[in-house]
């Protein structure tokens, strides 16, 4: 980027201007290059014929693209497992990164082998690429032809998008998680409230570095096109610092809206959209067939330690069942060494294969008519998991937690846990 920045700028306008070739604003047209393409196992096959066919193209640079074999992982089907082997005989061809089966949810796994990087633009085939803004990466979902051609280009072109300031003031009181925090955000700004805008977080030093990719994971729950948290705090020196990228001063947002994190209280979404969220405490009670702790949203260590601390010492309740799936191999390896798997399967909790398990529905824990689930994923349209006379609300670690000891919707205080 050569010409001088006139006006001040997002970090969505800074990050398109950085990566394309002039100085961008929203509303503009931006071409960027792109750093790195995301796919995933459902979208490999629509991803490989437009390359093949639409195309007659093989990625320009392969070691910026990657595919991860994670919604339905081990394969559940005959048609699975085809789609799975093409995906890898392709891998094998072009030279593109393979994450195979096991090695976790595809945004877990990028963030954890350094593919996500700040001012970074990162496309995936899957719409909680949102998450990579945690890093201050620019990642967006797009589908398997847009993503096909970044994969041939190296470039994608897009509409800078208008961006939402959200400031969160104040401290999380003990039991309340970013998790509620990104609930309580979708729940002000709608389901549809973002649409195509970036939100930007503004949060301090006020979250970890999971923490920030739960936040950043949810923004699309409001239609966001990137949820970009701005760099602070102990997540500082995870990175090259020179590569941060921060919003300017008098920068221009189309909404502003400023969240008091010390007057939160646990919150959970109800069926049948993510932004139905109400304080735990107006749904406790209901009985609770299945927990689901994992996902890409709170599938992380640091949740899976949130669970055990509820859990231990403790039981599943008779009649509801427990699925505990890490996010990723190595938070698996990591629960596995510090006992925290122990603890949760000595609670009766079944443990999965590091991958999406339940979340979408296809395997793993798909619901029957009729029954509940509280999970700690970020979709609850119906649906979702199974049947569409299932129901699913949506919540912390420790809620699920404690829901699951209980067998009905509680809080960790309920078990004598907070
Ligand atoms: C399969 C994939 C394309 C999908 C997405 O885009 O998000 C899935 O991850 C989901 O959460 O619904
Ligand atoms: S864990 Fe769920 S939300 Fe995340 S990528 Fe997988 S299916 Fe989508």
């Amino acid at each position: 980027m050569t010409e001088a920045v006139v006006r001040p700028q997002t970090m969505a306008e800074k990050i398109l201007s950085r990566r394309g070739t002039q100085t961008v604003y929203a509303g503009d047209l931006a071409v960027v290059d792109v750093d790195q393409v995301m796919v995933v196992d459902s979208i490999a096959q629509s991803f490989i014929e437009r390359m093949r066919r639409d195309l007659a193209a093989t990625p320009k640079y392969p070691e910026r693209v990657s595919i991860v074999v994670d919604h339905v992982a081990p394969a559940s089907t005959v048609s699975v497992a085809q789609a799975q082997k093409e995906a890898r005989e392709y891998a094998a061809e072009t030279g593109v990164r393979l994450f195979d089966v096991g090695r976790g949810i595809c945004h877990q796994v990028l963030m954890e082998e350094g593919l996500a990087q700040p001012g970074w633009i990162v496309l995936g085939s899957d719409s909680h690429s949102t998450t990579y803004g945690a890093v201050a990466a620019f990642g967006t979902g797009m589908g398997a032809t847009d993503i096909a051609l970044a994969a041939a280009s190296g470039k994608t072109w897009l509409r800078v998008p208008e961006s939402v300031k959200v400031t969160f003031t104040g401290e999380l009181r003990q039991g309340v998680s970013a998790k509620d925090a990104a609930l309580e955000m979708i729940r002000v700004l709608g389901a549809d409230g973002a649409t195509y805008q970036s939100i930007e977080l503004h949060a301090g030093d006020r979250f970890t570095r999971g923490e920030r990719m739960t936040l950043a994971n949810l923004c699309v729950e409001a239609g966001a096109k990137a949820g970009l948290v701005v760099p602070g705090g102990e997540i500082l020196d995870l990175y090259d610092v020179p590569g941060w990228v921060y919003p300017d001063e008098g920068a221009a947002y189309v909404r502003e809206i400023e969240l008091d994190l010390s007057v939160l209280n646990p919150r959970m979404s109800a069926p049948s959209e993510v932004d139905n969220v109400h304080d735990v405490s107006e749904l406790r009670g209901l009985r609770v067939d299945q927990v689901f702790i994992g996902t890409c949203t709170n599938g992380r260590l640091e949740d899976l330690h949130a669970a055990a601390e509820v859990l231990r010492g403790r039981k599943v309740s008779p009649g509801t069942r427990l699925l505990v799936i890490p996010a990723s191999s190595q938070v698996m390896e990591q629960a596995m060494e510090d006992g925290t798997l122990l603890t949760l399967q000595r609670a009766g909790a079944a443990l999965g294969t590091p991958g999406c398990g339940p979340c979408m529905g296809r395997h793993q824990g798909v619901l029957a008519p009729g029954e509940v689930c509280v999970s700690t994923s970020n979709r609850n349209f119906i649906g979702r998991m199974g049947d569409k006379d299932a129901r699913v609300y949506l919540a912390s670690p420790a809620v699920a937690a404690a829901t699951a000891v209980m067998g009905r919707i509680a809080l960790p205080e309920d078990v004598g846990a907070a």
